[in-house]
């Protein structure tokens, strides 16, 4: 009954900022977010996650950690959305613009989470403190959680 679709996203981090990418169309237009999208066949995760991270920014991934795994269920639809959420601390390049992001610097205490994702305020802390992380939500529209659940692990 329900169809599972693998997503990437993709937080660079420096000391005292996180770049973040606002939506300039599709899914999540006008939202800030983390950069990411869909695998191409016969690609990683890790392969998608960087990929992607350097059409939407720019960047090019010299370290990466996979810390977190949400899955989202909107009410009345049948398609999971499984995002793997990984944290970039070294890269090469400049943050540039795509088709997609418009790319900003934004300091840990300005992030701007009434513009993002209502789950991003959850887990946000736990990327920022490398603790690994489960999450699944249900949400109705694109703006009310009406369920969730969001666990620290040891192991993803
Ligand atoms: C539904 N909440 C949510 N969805 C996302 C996110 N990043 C990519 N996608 C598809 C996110 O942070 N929250």
């Amino acid at each position: 009954m329900f169809t599972t679709k693998l997503l990437t996203l993709a937080l660079v981090v420096q000391p005292g900022r996180v770049l973040l990418g606002m939506k300039k169309r599709g899914f999540g237009a006008g939202k800030w977010n983390g950069f990411g999208g869909k695998l191409q066949r016969g690609e990683t995760i890790e392969q998608a996650a960087k990929r992607e991270l350097l059409e939407e920014s720019g960047l090019v991934v010299d370290s990466m950690e996979k810390l977190g795994n949400i899955k989202f269920e909107f009410v009345g639809e049948t398609e999971i959305l499984d995002v793997h959420i990984f944290r970039v601390d070294s890269f090469e390049g400049q943050p540039t613009e795509s088709d997609e992001m418009r790319p900003q610097w934004f300091d840990l205490d300005k992030i701007p989470f009434g513009q993002m994702w209502a789950d991003d305020i959850l887990w946000f802390p736990m990327m920022l403190q490398r603790k690994k992380f489960l999450g699944y939500f249900k949400f109705q529209g694109h703006d009310l959680i009406v369920e969730h659940k969001l666990e620290e692990v040891k192991e993803l």
